[in-house]
């Protein structure tokens, strides 16, 4: 529970898991990132609790300790209540704060006392009720009319785990087999993935070392279909905008031989793009340049030749992958979207000049805010006669939710042509494909 506070403090100091939890002692960190997470999807009701209980603010380590313990309790029946407020007890010497023992227990016992009604105060917020910031829940409501609490909900279920079968050696149906025959049970969705029904550590996976397989969710795995379209001609000239990564980068290089270029602005970053290709032995045929690049000054690295397709996987809140990255609602800022999508807007611009006549553009970011897609496409499109959109799904939601059609009438085409059961595998996406000419 201390390590598991330090981390909960850590990300309401503004940190991020990814730095956090590799800080973790190897042993402790499965089960500190399970009660991690389980605490952030419950960290507003939570949050106004302890708010509600303490008098005076606690030091942080020890209000995320409470945090923990309520997220906890905050499960009905799941964990023993005596359990729980012991072992938030014991953990405060490890977080320096021995003497706080009293204030703790007392806390936690008035919380089981007053629970009812120590709940519906806490829950008398959208932060407190959603578990989400307050300006994130006004702002889905304004996105999304009908759906918004849904989306809020499905933010806080687990996303399962889903793999992509690697095409170059292997075919979906005889991986599927193997797992079968490990006694593990996996879906179809999409063109290569399998929807685990337990997630598995990576290593345990047959053929992970020699890149058999990779993890990556069902609605990222709709990037290279789709910019591929009916396929291009071997040897064409592809662009990985934002590649980092490389996830979606390794897919287009399974499904094609192309002439592929991938930039990240981030060079640390740029190079985990190797390491992935290498692990996939990409490129099977054709050929990759991995470039540390700000993909917005093309004049910087591009040597003047048009591309025939161009992937802008841009950055943005990643407000459609919550459900994997529970802190990402607690560390963006209400000002965050619009730099984002300004961020957005100035690289499309930028980019579209390089793409050849005839040639096509999958604009996506993981993000469920229209700020960051629908907007964005929209006012592109206006901007720019000569940018067609061809069919693209448009707003994904989590977990399956579908989009409402209000897509359809922001300028670009919008195709929920996947049912249900190839969406429930899938995060929060934005789509767009632009044709040139
Ligand atoms: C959504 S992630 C890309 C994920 C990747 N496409 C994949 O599937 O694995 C966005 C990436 O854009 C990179 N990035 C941010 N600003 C950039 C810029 N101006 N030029 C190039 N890359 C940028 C970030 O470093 C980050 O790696």
């Amino acid at each position: 529970m201390a390590a598991a506070a330090r981390c909960v403090a850590g990300v309401h100091a503004g940190r991020s898991l990814a730095d956090l939890l590799p800080a973790v002692p190897a042993p402790l960190r499965p089960g500190t990132q399970a009660l991690v997470f389980d605490t952030l999807r419950r960290a507003g009701t939570a949050r106004a609790l302890v708010g509600a209980l303490a008098e005076r603010k606690p030091p942080p380590p020890v209000a995320a300790l409470l945090e923990v313990a309520l997220a906890l309790l905050l499960q009905g029946t799941a964990y023993a209540a005596h359990t729980v407020v012991d072992q938030a007890v014991q953990a405060l010497p490890r977080l320096r704060a021995p003497a706080l023992r009293g204030f703790v227990n007392a806390c936690l016992r008035r919380f089981l006392r007053e629970h009812d009604a120590l709940l519906a105060r806490a829950q008398a917020t959208p932060e407190g009720r959603w578990n989400h910031p307050d300006w994130w829940v006004q702002r889905l409501q304004q996105d999304y009319p009908d759906q918004w609490a849904a989306v809020l909900a499905a933010d806080d279920r687990p996303a399962p785990m889903v793999l992509r079968v690697n095409r170059r050696q292997t075919s979906r149906e005889a991986y599927r087999a193997r797992l079968a025959a490990l006694g593990w049970a996996a879906d179809p969705i999409g063109a290569d993935g399998l929807v685990l029904a337990d997630p598995v550590p990576v290593e345990r996976l047959p053929g992970w070392g020699e890149g058999a397989v990779s993890v990556q969710d069902g609605a990222a795995q709709l990037a290279a279909p789709l910019l591929l379209g009916d396929g291009l001609p071997a040897g064409a000239r592809v662009l990985d905008a934002c590649a980092a990564p490389g996830g979606k980068t390794a897919h287009l290089l399974e499904c094609a031989d192309l002439d592929l270029w991938a930039l990240d602005a981030d060079g640390a970053r740029a190079e985990r793009i190797r390491d992935t290709l290498r692990r996939l032995r990409l490129p099977a045929a054709g050929q990759v340049r991995v470039l540390t690049a700000d993909a917005g000054t093309p004049a910087d690295w591009w040597d003047g030749r048009p591309f025939d397709a161009i992937l802008l996987d841009a950055p943005c809140s990643a407000s459609g992958i919550v459900r994997r990255h529970p802190d990402v609602r607690w560390l963006r800022r209400p000002g965050d979207i619009d730099r984002l999508a300004a961020e957005q807007r100035r690289l499309l611009a930028a980019l579209w000049p390089l793409l050849a006549p005839g040639g096509r553009l999958l604009y996506a970011t993981c993000s469920v805010f229209r700020a960051e897609g629908a907007d964005v496409v929209t006012d592109f499109l206006a901007r720019h006669p000569q940018a067609r959109a061809l069919p693209a799904p448009g707003h994904l939601l989590p977990g399956g939710l579908a989009a409402d059609a209000t897509d359809t009438t922001a300028g670009f085409v919008s195709a929920h042509a996947m049912g249900d059961n190839a969406r429930r595998g899938m995060d929060g996406f934005f789509y767009a494909l632009l044709a040139k000419g």
